[in-house]
C-alpha cells in the first residue's frame, strides 16, 4: 500500500520532509500541502503534483489524505493534531507536540476518546544511530548504571525573531525527549542557568544558557544550549556510568589527517547532522502507517518533555535559577 501523505507547514523543515519522502524513502507519496501563505503552499506542491491548500482543514477531510505531517509553528500544532485524531488518521507532528502542558493533555484526551494511538512527535533523535548505540551500552548493563549525562546543543546562528524561551521550547526540548528515552525514566527537577553571555546574540537573548535535570532516580544532566556559536552545528553527548564513560561520535563526517592537522568537517545544520536519522524516524512512520500500527514516541512523551519545558522556563524567568519541580499528571495506561 502507497500511504498519501499531507504535509501542513510548507516551511524549511516541511519541505526537506517532502524531498526525503518523495526521493529517499519508500512507500510514501506526497498528495496535498497546506500553508496560511498561499504562496508557499503552491510552490511547495508543485514539484510533487500534488494539491494546495489554504487551511489545515481542507487537507485533512480530504480523503485521499492517508495520513497528515505537521511542520508549522510549535504554538499552533495542538489544534491540527486534534483535527487529525478526530478524522481518524496518523500524525507525525514536529517537535514540540504543543507549547503547553494543557494542550497536550487535550491531545491525549482526543487520542483515548478515538481508542487508538494515531499521534507521533517528531523526536528524531530516537532513530540516530549513535544515540542508538549509547542506549544499548547502557541497557546491556556491563557497565554499571547512569550517573551523568553531558550535552552540548550547540547552533551556529538563530534568527532575531528567537527568543530567550525558544532556547528551552525549541532547542532544548530536543535533549528532554532523548534524555527521557535514553534513561526510560522521567525527568522531576530542572534548573536553567545563565552564564556569561555571548556577543554575538542579538541583544534581547540570553545565550548561552545551561539546563541542569535530575530524573526520578538522581541521574544528573546538564545541558549547554549555545545558539551563536559562528562556526558549526554541534551536538555532543556522554553518559557517565559507573565504570565507562559513552561519547556520540563526532558528527557522523570523515575523518582528514594532513598538513593542516587531524580533523573532520563540521556540519552546518540540523538536516546536515541529523540527516540519516529524520529518513529512519519516517521511513519507520510510512511503513507503521501502511500497517495500521503507531510508532516512535506517544503524545504522553510530547506531553512529559513540554512539561519539563514549562518548569525550565519558570527557572529561566527567575534570575536565582532556582531548582523547580516538574508537574505531571498519572500517565494513562493507555501510553503504559
Ligand atoms: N526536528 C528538528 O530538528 C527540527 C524541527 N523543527 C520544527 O519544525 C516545525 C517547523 O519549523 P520550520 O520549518 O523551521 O518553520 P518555518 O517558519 O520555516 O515554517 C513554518 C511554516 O508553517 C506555516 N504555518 C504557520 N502556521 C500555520 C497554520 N496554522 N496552518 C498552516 N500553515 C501554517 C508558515 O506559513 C510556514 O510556511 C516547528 O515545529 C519546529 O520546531 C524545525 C527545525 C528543526
Ligand atoms: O529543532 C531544531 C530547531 O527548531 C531549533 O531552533 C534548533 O536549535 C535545533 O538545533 C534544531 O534541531
Amino acid at each position: 500500500m502507497t500511504v498519501r501523505i499531507g504535509l501542513i507547514g510548507a516551511g524549511g523543515m516541511g519541505r526537506a520532509h517532502l524531498a526525503r519522502i518523495t526521493n529517499e524513502l519508500s512507500g510514501g507519496k506526497i498528495v496535498a500541502v497546506a500553508d496560511i501563505n498561499h504562496d508557499a503552499a503552491v510552490s511547495a506542491a508543485e514539484p510533487y503534483g500534488a494539491k494546495a491548500y489554504d487551511t489545515s482543514d481542507e487537507l485533512v477531510g480530504d480523503p485521499e489524505v492517508d495520513a497528515v505531517v505537521i511542520a508549522t509553528f510549535g504554538k499552533v500544532h495542538a489544534p491540527d493534531v486534534i483535527k487529525c485524531i478526530e478524522a481518524g488518521k496518523y500524525v507525525l507532528c514536529e517537535k514540540p507536540l504543543a507549547t503547553t502542558a494543557e494542550d497536550c493533555i487535550k491531545i491525549m484526551e482526543a487520542e483515548q476518546k478515538a481508542g487508538k494511538k494515531l499521534v507521533t512527535v517528531g523526536f528524531m533523535r530516537r532513530f540516530d544511530a549513535a544515540y542508538n548505540e549509547m542506549k544499548a551500552v547502557l541497557e546491556a548493563g556491563e557497565n554499571g548504571q547512569a550517573l551523568l549525562v553531558h550535552n552540548r546543543h550547540r547552533n551556529p546562528s538563530v534568527p532575531e525573531s528567537y527568543t530567550s524561551r525558544m532556547a528551552i521550547d525549541d532547542t532544548a526540548i530536543h535533549e528532554i525527549d532523548t534524555m527521557r528515552w535514553l534513561l526510560g525514566e522521567e525527568i522531576v527537577k530542572v534548573r536553567v542557568e545563565r552564564p556569561k553571555s555571548t556577543t554575538h546574540r542579538f541583544e534581547h537573548l540570553i545565550d548561552p544558557v545551561v539546563v541542569v535535570m535530575y530524573t526520578e532516580s538522581g541521574v544528573r544532566i546538564d545541558d549547554e544550549v549555545n545558539v551563536n556559536l559562528q562556526w558549526a552545528y554541534s551536538i555532543e553527548c556522554e553518559l557517565v556510568l559507573e565504570t565507562a564513560a559513552v561519547r556520540l561520535g563526532d558528527q557522523e563526517k570523515i575523518h582528514i589527517r594532513d598538513a593542516h592537522g587531524n580533523r573532520n568537517a563540521m556540519c552546518q545544520s540540523h538536516i546536515d547532522r541529523f540527516q540519516g536519522a529524520f529518513n529512519r524516524e519516517f521511513q519507520e512512520w510510512i511503513n507503521a502507517v501502511a500497517r495500521d500500527e503507531h510508532t516512535g514516541s506517544t503524545s504522553w512523551d510530547g506531553y512529559a518533555a513540554t512539561s519539563v519545558v514549562d518548569a525550565a522556563v519558570a527557572s529561566l524567568e527567575d534570575e536565582t535559577s532556582p531548582l523547580v519541580d516538574v508537574t505531571l499528571i498519572d500517565k494513562p495506561d493507555f501510553y503504559a
